[in-house]
């Protein structure tokens, strides 16, 4: 538990600048998405709240009872999961729980919200289920006291209290933006085996990914052969353009995550974003190490590669619209400068009418995230945005909609344009 000393001492995050008068910040991931800010500040009991917690307040009044839980494990891998596992156990026990970051700690965790039990009952529901985790958990209860004031009190900080109003302002870029790089989004690959590595008391499967990546030459070169890279949301068209690529230029077809671990890809489909993403990108760089043998002898066609990771990573992570994606140009987009680079990026892109169409003609089994994209309208906008943000190289868009033979024809005159063939 962070003391209320060492509470009160924490400098805000230089990013949240124009929040330096609050003590922390809570940013909760609101139904529409956009994360709603609740400041929290050393108050005296005669302080007023000018700016009545919005979720909090009527909850409260309407004696329902709301608790955050954040984990403050220093460990990234076991606290990834703790928060996974946790949310598993609310989510069946509790309802919905709104995702939760505390700043400027940058813990995570959850708020819960319970209209019909009274906070009493709730902590009664609470503790067996928290207790084995106490000592890497911060858990406050909120209450409310008189004047409408809403409190925060933290469990075992004796009669500590603090204020909770509606932030003045909303931090400037949404507030999961700063942990991409390295939490999501891994800028080489030093960073994914550093995850993976973590992983191994916990996932015996991360032994044999590492072992395989070990055999990988680190910093492999393309050979003098066209390589060509097909991204797109799911039904796009690029397992039939990948296959029909194959054919015309007599390549190569391969795909990432990579055949050799792909037996271990539900595994960790259903671990948390940190070392989800950390298995995606060393696939990556798994393939580039494909890539450089292939291209010695003829032209590679890749079915799916890093645009695929870094755009299905980020729009997982920052909640809410297009609005609230890193800024163009940010460093997330960057193509790794480890990473082997392809000639061409082709994205295919179609109307989602169509799409429904092809994913209903074709009935095979989704991934979460697949699943996701039908049902989650800004999840599938974030994605195809973010694919069109990639840098260095760009994706080069191409019209899915027409039949397989135009689309064909269309991405061979592109190689033409882009390759040396
Ligand atoms: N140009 C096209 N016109 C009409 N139907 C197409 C076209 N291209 C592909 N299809 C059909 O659409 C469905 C999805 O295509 P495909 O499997 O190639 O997509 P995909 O992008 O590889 O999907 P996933 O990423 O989920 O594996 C298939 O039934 C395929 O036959
Ligand atoms: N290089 C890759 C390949 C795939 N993914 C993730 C993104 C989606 O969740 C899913 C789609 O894969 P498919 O069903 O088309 O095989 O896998 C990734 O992150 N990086």
């Amino acid at each position: 538990m962070q003391s209320q000393l060492a509470r009160a001492c924490v400098p805000m995050a230089a990013s949240y600048g124009r929040l330096l008068a609050t003590d922390s910040l809570l940013a909760v991931e609101a139904a529409d998405g956009d994360p709603l800010y609740l400041s929290c500040s050393p108050a005296s009991s005669d302080a007023l709240s000018r700016r009545p917690p919005p979720l909090l307040l009527p909850l409260l009044a309407a004696g329902g009872s709301a608790h955050s839980l954040t984990v403050s494990c220093p460990e990234r891998v076991p606290a990834a999961r703790l928060r996974a596992a946790l949310r598993r156990a609310l989510d069946a026990e509790e309802g919905r729980p709104l995702p939760l970051l505390s700043l400027p700690s940058r813990e995570r965790g959850f708020l819960l919200l319970q209209p019909r039990r009274s906070p009493a009952a709730q902590e009664r529901r609470l503790r067996p289920l928290l207790a084995p985790h106490l000592q890497h958990l911060r858990v406050c209860a909120y209450e409310l006291g008189s004047g409408s004031r809403v409190w925060q009190c933290p469990w075992g900080e004796g009669r500590a209290r603090w204020l909770v109003e509606k932030a003045v302002a909303a931090p400037e870029i949404h507030p999961s933006v700063p942990s991409l790089k390295g939490e999501a989004v891994f800028g080489c690959w030093k960073e994914a085996q550093g995850v993976l590595q973590e992983c191994i008391p916990f996932i015996p499967e991360a032994r044999g990914v590492l072992e395989l990546w070990d055999k990988c030459p680190k910093y492999p070169q393309k050979g003098n052969v066209p390589v060509i890279v097909v991204e797109g949301l799911d039904a796009t068209g690029k397992t039939t353009l990948t296959q029909s690529l194959k054919e015309s230029l007599r390549a190569v077809l391969l795909k990432s995550p990579p055949a050799c671990i792909s037996q271990w890809r539900k595994i960790f489909d259903n671990e948390p974003t940190l070392i989800r993403r950390a298995f995606y990108a060393l696939g990556n760089y798994i393939v580039a190490s494909e890539i450089a043998a292939e291209s010695t002898k003829s032209p590679v066609v890749v079915d799916r590669y890093w645009h695929s990771t870094a755009a299905y990573a980020i729009a997982t992570e920052i909640s809410g619209g297009l609005h609230n994606l890193p800024v163009r140009n940010h460093e997330v987009y960057q193509w790794p400068e480890d990473l082997l680079k392809p000639d061409l990026v082709v994205l295919l892109t179609l109307s989602q009418e169509e799409r429904v169409r092809r994913l209903q003609s074709r009935g095979i089994e989704k991934t979460k995230e697949e699943a996701e994209l039908e049902m989650n309208v800004p999840f599938r906008e974030k994605v195809e945005e973010l694919y069109k943000r990639m840098e260095n190289p760009r994706c080069v868009a191409v019209d899915a909609s027409p039949p397989r033979e135009a689309v064909i024809e269309n991405v061979l005159h592109l190689i033409k344009d882009h390759c040396l063939i």
